[in-house]
């Protein structure tokens, strides 16, 4: 009969004609094709992606199935688990072994929302699937524990191999450590960098974070001894900018840019997040006015070659979720929710092309 058969090298084969969009490589020269089963009229594998929060997922899914018909057989059932493995360009080091990818959340000037993109941006990870961490390093106003409810709590200590470990406080799913546990909730301690800088450093060695995909640091605005702490002490993976579309704001986020640059502190820029893209009322949901000017967050992306990857628009809900202690994104706002799924797939979409270079992330040498 002539009859063609199906087997794994052809499989293979097949998917080999399918290309990763973003990595530019195919998907079984990334070794993302796995347990390969050929059944009666049936085939079966599994695609392991980069990011459980892949945006690409169903492009993909699609283009296997249609190598499978195109060069295999039209009339085959494909049947595609897709899984993820969150990649990492860090070099394992003892500080904290089971961390893949550290991000540095920023912004040039304060008050533009840079803790409540942390927290949503946080959420919409972890609900992705992936093992989600936050430490919030803003000495000026630690607001990461009032943003999860979780202001009066005191972090423990566990010992662990003659060693005490800090347990980071869990709130939905996400382990946090703040700045704001290791003071009473009301007082008011000015932090001195050299103090912040200790607990910073804390933070990484001696808490136990266990696995995580991706851990995300809230830094004080601007720029402080605090980011140079930062990348002294753990390679960083890359680093966010949060602005609004404003002149001044715009004009404090080009600075913060620019320092991630510098030689001394050099961590790739993973992109620019414009937060109060547009005003959309609750009442009007499909308006947008934009209040703080319109553009800013793109002109800015395009003046630095980096991508703008996301826009949040300014939505009361937004405020008042964070106030009474959950991320809005746990509220079923479709606008908030859309916005933050988008910006925190397109983050995790460029963790993974920036591990997939070739230039290891290390930690700055200061050469003195
Ligand atoms: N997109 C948004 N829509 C509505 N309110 C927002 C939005 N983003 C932030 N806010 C509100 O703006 C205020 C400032 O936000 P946030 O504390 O996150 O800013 P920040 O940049 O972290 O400030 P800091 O200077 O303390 O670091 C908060 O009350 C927050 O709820």
């Amino acid at each position: 009969m002539g009859e063609f058969t199906i087997n794994k090298e052809k499989v293979l084969q097949a998917l080999s004609t399918v290309e990763e969009p973003d990595l530019k490589k195919d998907l079984v020269t990334l070794g993302m094709i796995q347990d390969i089963e050929i059944g009666v009229n049936q085939v079966r594998f599994t695609v392991v992606l980069t990011t459980p929060a892949c945006p690409l997922k169903e492009l993909i899914r699609r283009s296997c199935e249609t190598a499978i018909h195109e060069h295999l057989s039209p009339d085959v059932e494909v049947i595609i688990k897709l899984t993820a493995n969150v990649t990492t360009a860090r070099q394992t080091g003892p500080l904290i072994p089971g961390v893949k990818n550290v991000i540095a959340i920023s912004s040039g000037k304060g008050g533009v929302g840079k803790s409540t993109v942390t927290a949503n941006l946080a959420m919409a990870l972890h609900r992705s699937g992936a093992k989600v961490g936050i430490i919030d390093a803003d000495i000026f106003g630690p607001s990461i524990p009032v943003m999860f409810g979780v202001e009066h709590m005191q972090p423990t200590i566990t010992p662990k191999d003659g060693k005490n470990f800090i347990n980071p406080i869990r709130q939905f799913g996400i382990k946090m450590m703040s700045i704001g546990f290791l003071t009473p909730p009301d007082s008011a301690v000015v932090w001195r960098g050299p103090m912040a800088s200790q607990a910073l450093k804390q933070f990484f060695a001696d808490t136990d974070w266990g696995d995580l995909d991706y851990l995300l640091i809230d830094l004080p605005p601007g720029t402080s001894d605090i980011h140079l702490t930062l990348v002294q002490t753990v390679p960083v993976t890359g680093a966010v900018v949060v602005t609004t579309p404003q002149k001044v704001a715009l004009a404090d986020a080009v600075k913060g840019l620019s320092m991630f640059r510098q030689p001394q502190i050099n961590v790739p820029i993973l992109g620019i997040i414009e937060n109060m893209a547009w005003f959309t009322p609750e009442e009007l949901p499909d308006s947008q006015y934009f209040i703080f000017g319109k553009g800013g967050g793109q002109s800015l992306a395009d003046k630095f070659d980096v991508p703008l990857i996301g826009q949040i628009p300014l939505v009361q809900s937004i405020r008042e979720a964070g106030d009474e202690g959950r991320p809005a994104v746990m509220d079923t706002n479709p606008i908030v929710n859309d916005a933050f799924r988008d910006a925190a797939e397109s983050l995790a979409q460029q963790v993974a092309i920036r591990n997939a270079s070739k230039n290891k992330t290390q930690t700055v040498e200061i050469q003195v």
